[in-house]
This record gives C-alpha cells, structure tokens and sequence, in this order.
C-alpha cells in the first residue's frame, strides 16, 4: 500500500528540509540499526547509513524515533528537523543525553486511568514532559466506566493540568472515544503507565482495522495487548497514534519551559510574591504560601513542583557539564593543531 505523503503530516516545513536525491518517509517503528519507514512507495525497512550511525555516537538524539520524517535511498541518510519531540532523560546511568520518545507529534495526550485513583503526581511530570515538547498536551483519563459517579478526582485531575484539555473515555462503553479522535494528518502519541489502558483506546479508536493488525500479531506469538515497541498507527478517519509501551520512572530532561507550563498556576502566584526571589519557604509576603493556606493551591501540588524542578535542574547540570566537557576537548585540539602550524 502506498502513502500519500500529504495524510502522513508532510508539509513545506519538512519538505524545505529534504535535499535533493533523497525520498522522504515517516517512521512508523524502529528497531535496533533500522526501521520501517512509510513512504509514497509503501512500507519499507531500512538500514541506518554510515554517516548516521557515526553521527549517533556523538548523540544518540541523531538517530531516527518513531514519528520522525527521514531522508533515505538504500539507507536512513539523516532525520528531518523535528517539529515538535517528546525527549525524557537518557535512562543509562551517567547519560546526560536525553531520549526521544516520539517526534512530530500534535498532541500528547497523558493517560491515567480513573481507577485505581489518578496519580496527579504522575499526571504532572508527563504533562511537563508534554508540553515540553512544543505539541498541545491533553489528559486523558481511562477507566471511566469504573469512575466514581460523583466525578471528585476528576476534578482534580484538571486542578493538575492548567491549560491543558482533560478528557474522561471509556473504551468499554465508547463514551468520550470520538473527542479523542485525532484529526487527519495529524498525530497523537499516548503516554501512561502499563495498565493505564493505552493499548485497548488505541484498539477501540481502529475499531476493525487494528484488530486485523491484532490477528496477525497473535499468528506471529507476539501477543495482542503486549506493547512492546513504539509504534505509529494509521486510525480511519486519517488521523495518526502512536501507542507507547508502559513508561516507569520516567526522568525530565530540561524542561525548564515545560514545567513553567505546566504549573502556570503556582508560577502566577509566586510573581505575587514581595521577594523577586522568593523561594517560598516562610518569607514575608509569600503568595504562594498565602495560596496553600486559603487551600487555593494545593499542598501536594507544590511539593510536585518542587521536586520536578529540582529534577530539571540536576539534569541541566549535567547537560551544562557534558557540553564544558566537550567543549575544553575542542579547545585542546584546536591549539594542539595550532601549535603544529606553528613550529618551525
Ligand atoms: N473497565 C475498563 N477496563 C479497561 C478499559 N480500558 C482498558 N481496560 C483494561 O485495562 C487493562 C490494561 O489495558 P491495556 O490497554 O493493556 O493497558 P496499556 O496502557 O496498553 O498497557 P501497556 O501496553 O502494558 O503499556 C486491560 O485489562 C483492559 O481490559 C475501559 O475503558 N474500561
Ligand atoms: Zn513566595
């Protein structure tokens, strides 16, 4: 089957990317040293070339994810500039590079479900992730059918997402499922932990088509609900998702940005604050505490805070670090090089 590059998400941005001699396709699933690649001419599995995998050493963020529009002929010669990208701390000790979840994303939508209870907690850590990300972030919260009638944590879950829509589904009952439903040519990439129902909201979103994709995955003993790969789906309709294996411990990776998105609320508050400085920690004036008094802010929710930010800070540390590291490497070899020029 061919693809329209158009109803995959193409467009000027990546085209003004492409050189000359190469054809574009996006990644629907990667795996160690290649990946399958949609493209005008159906799907094809390709090799990294050379080039990229030498350019990988250097920074692992180089190599192609899932979602990504690539340049190839025989081989993946180099990954288009990503528009938006999903990119957690690296998950080898001592790795101050990040990894990429999934690029070209336009919406990421954070899956929690609605029993066993929300875990705001998590909820705000993905959702810096997401926003982070440069794609427009969403709650989505699974289960509903086993919700509580009174809707109480739903609530919260919106406390715990300022600007972002939360949406409340039920694959079992299809209540919420349309909403959800990405546009064509766009993507969605779902975000939860194992469990939170990911797999079976993608299958109710594919209705018939990805149970096809199911029954072949049973022929080939891979299990139908074991997500094991990142992987972009084509839905009817024309909209694209990516499901996701369940996340565990999943650390931020500058997210500076995305954090302050995130908790736009508590960062309004503190503007209020006497003390430009303030670091809410008993000063007079204190907006922020003054808020966690009257209850308008919650006390958990700016522990989350906290904590996520110190989080994003120890990894922009080690960034900074790295980049020193390299950066006094260059300097030697440079006056390594001069100093050759210059003897006699
Ligand atoms: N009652 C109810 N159960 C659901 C619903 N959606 C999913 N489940 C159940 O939740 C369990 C986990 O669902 P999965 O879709 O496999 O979860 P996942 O997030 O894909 O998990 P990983 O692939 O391991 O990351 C399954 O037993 C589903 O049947 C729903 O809307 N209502
Ligand atoms: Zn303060």
């Amino acid at each position: 089957m061919a693809f329209s590059l158009i109803s995959l998400g193409f467009d000027a941005f990546f085209s003004a990317a492409l050189e000359p001699g190469y054809t574009a396709g996006r990644v629907s699933r990667v795996d160690r040293g290649s990946c399958d690649v949609l493209c005008e001419h159906g799907e094809r599995r390709l090799p990294w070339s050379g080039t990229l995998t030498r350019a990988a050493a250097q920074d692992p963020v180089a190599l192609p994810c899932v979602g990504d529009w690539v340049a190839f002929d025989t081989a993946v010669r180099g990954v288009l500039p990503r528009r938006t990208s999903i990119v957690r701390a690296g998950v080898r000790p001592g790795d101050s590079h990040g990894q990429v979840l999934a690029a070209n994303v336009d919406v990421v939508c954070v899956v929690e479900p609605a029993l066993p209870e929300p875990d705001l907690g998590r909820i705000e850590r993905l959702l810096a992730l997401a926003w982070e990300s440069g794609a427009r972030p969403a709650v989505v919260v699974t289960k509903a059918d086993l919700a509580d009638p009174d809707g109480g944590r739903a609530e919260e879950g919106v406390a715990a997402a300022p600007g972002a829509e939360v949406r409340l589904v039920s694959a079992r009952t299809g209540a919420g499922l349309d909403a959800l439903r990405p546009a064509a040519g766009e993507t969605a990439v779902l975000l939860g932990r194992s469990g939170a129902g990911k797999s079976t909201l993608v299958n109710a979103l594919a209705g018939t088509e990805l149970m096809a994709t199911g029954a072949i995955r049973e022929a080939d003993g891979r299990g139908r609900h074991t997500t094991v790969h990142r992987e972009l789906l084509l839905l009817p309709g024309g909209g694209m998702i990516i499901d996701t294996p369940g996340l565990r411990g999943i650390g931020l990776h500058e997210a500076r940005e995305g954090l302050s998105l995130a908790f736009s609320d508590v960062e309004e508050l503190a503007e209020e604050c006497r003390f430009t400085d303030c670091a809410h920690d008993g000063e007079p004036g204190c907006a922020v505490l003054a808020a966690v008094a009257t209850g308008e802010l919650p006390e958990r929710r700016l522990a989350s805070w906290r904590k996520l930010r110190r989080e994003a800070a120890w990894s922009a540390s080690r960034t900074d670090a790295r980049l020193r590291a390299e950066r006094t490497r260059e300097w030697k070899i440079i006056q390594k090089s001069m100093r050759g020029r210059n003897r006699p």
